[in-house]
């Protein structure tokens, strides 16, 4: 199922079609060469400690039965409880989860907040299912983890395909079985039953706040920078909405359906209203040209900001980019080989697991508000939040020139070295 321990990846093999498990451990390999890193913790650290896999019978609105798979990978608590986002998309498989759980241990351990790492997911198309399904759906699927979850154990969080609406029927589900309110069984949740101001425009924050530090060390700043975001969900919403605001020129962006174009950029805020009036759906907007998502990747850009799934810049693609830098808004979208050519062609990678962490620095502000019983204004959280952005982001830049490698890697020796350390002083590995 999970791959044994993978063989480090050189730039002289083939490294396409790998999948995404063996991708995120072949960057663990790279930090653990550059931390000269014993094999046996390299091992521990290469495998989840626990896979759950549950089965969700659905009664459907129609009287039928579907029943459906969901997963939670727990990849590595030794800072702290599990945390991660729960997905609901078609593409979601085991494997995947399991990439995304180790991604989250790297990403906590490299921001420096005290949790450890896990990823959850049901493989389907929530658009093909009511609201009343999906509750049920979601009920279901937290009841079989009732075992699995809770503030102090792992805490489930929005990702593609969920919300605010499911972390609320996740936090009623799991109370009704312990019996009493536990608000920090998940974050992203709503304000009303103790969500965090700042958490839903959290990740996009994160992202803009990355990008401007980028910028920043080339003279630069946002004001006029050409931006294209694949995705215009949470994260890809969120982040173009705050560059927009910030001065960027926003040329483009997309939704499954595929992008809409504006070489004078677009105008942010009337195409959210128009996205919100359309069913949140872009199609159709007049003010711009469409593009495929294939195209999109390709404009002509100085930020590329790819907001949506894993692998989709790759071998094929990554010689027609035309952005200075890549900021990896999703997880996993650059796949190894095209980070090899992006970064033979001197094209800049700022990193998911440095990039996208605005969202869960958040949800665990919002998790220190909940536990402490005291709830902060947005000005507070999104200051807390940029000042640990901003310090990994130093941190990250100066390991990288340091060590003579790419950020991605420095980040990864910074995330994997702290929580090799916490293993070693534990007392788990000799
Ligand atoms: N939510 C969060 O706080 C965090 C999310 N992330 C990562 O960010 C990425 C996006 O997550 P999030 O914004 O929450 O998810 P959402 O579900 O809110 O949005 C996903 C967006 O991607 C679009 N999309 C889906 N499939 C495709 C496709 N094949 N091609 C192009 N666009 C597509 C969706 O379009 P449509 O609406 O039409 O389906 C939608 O616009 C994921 O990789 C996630 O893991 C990372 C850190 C935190
Ligand atoms: O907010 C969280 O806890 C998790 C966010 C997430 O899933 C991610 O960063 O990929």
């Amino acid at each position: 199922m999970i791959a044994p321990l993978p063989l480090p990846l050189r730039s002289s093999q083939s490294p396409a079609h790998i999948c995404p498990y063996d991708q995120t451990c072949s960057y663990l390999t790279q930090a653990a060469e550059e931390l000269q890193m014993d094999r046996g913790l390299l091992a521990i650290l290469s495998h989840p400690r626990k896979v759950v896999t549950v089965t969700i019978p659905v009664k459907l609105d129609n009287g039928e039965i579907e029943v459906l798979t969901g997963h939670r990978v727990q990849h590595c608590d030794v800072l702290g409880p599990y945390k991660g986002g729960t997905r609901y998309h078609p593409s979601v498989t085991l494997q995947e989860v399991s990439a995304l759980a180790m991604l989250m241990t790297w990403k906590c351990a490299l921001l420096g907040i005290p949790y450890g790492g896990a990823k959850g997911g049901i493989a389907i198309d929530p658009n093909q299912y009511s609201a009343n399904e999906l509750e049920r759906i979601t009920r279901r699927y937290t009841s079989e983890l009732i075992k699995d979850i809770g503030p102090s154990v792992d805490i489930p969080a929005p990702d593609i395909g969920t919300s605010a609406r499911e972390m609320a029927w996740m936090m009623d589900t799991y109370s009704m079985n312990v019996g009493h309110a536990v608000p920090g069984v998940v974050t992203g949740k709503p304000i009303s039953i103790g969500g965090s101001k700042g958490r839903e425009m959290a990740t996009g924050r994160g992202v803009a706040i990355a990008i401007r530090e980028a910028l920043a060390l080339q003279g630069k700043t946002l004001e006029g920078v050409r931006v294209v975001i694949q995705g215009f969900g949470n994260v890809g919403g969120a982040a173009a909405v705050l560059l927009h605001e910030a001065g960027a020129k926003v040329l483009a962006v997309s939704d499954v359906s595929g992008g809409i174009y504006a070489e004078k950029g677009l105008d942010i805020p009337a195409l959210k209203v128009y996205w919100a009036q359309n069913g949140r759906k872009l199609a159709g907007y007049p003010e711009a040209e469409a593009v495929s998502n294939a195209e999109l990747l390709t404009l002509p850009c100085d930020v590329l900001i790819p907001a949506a799934l894993e692998d989709q810049i790759t071998e094929e693609n990554a010689h027609q980019v035309q952005a200075q830098i890549v900021a990896e808004a999703a997880n996993g979208p650059v796949t190894l080989a095209a980070d090899l050519i992006l970064s033979d062609r001197g094209i800049t990678v700022l990193p998911d697991i440095l990039t996208n962490a605005g969202g869960v620095v958040v949800s665990y502000l919002e998790w220190v508000q909940g536990l402490s019983y005291v709830f902060w204004d947005e000005e507070r959280v999104n200051k807390e939040m940029e000042g640990l952005m901003v310090h990994a982001f130093h941190r990250v830049t100066e390991q990288a020139k340091m060590r003579q490698v790419s950020l991605r890697v420095a980040a990864y020796t910074l995330g994997v070295g702290r929580v090799a350390q916490a293993l070693s002083d534990r007392g788990l590995y000799p």
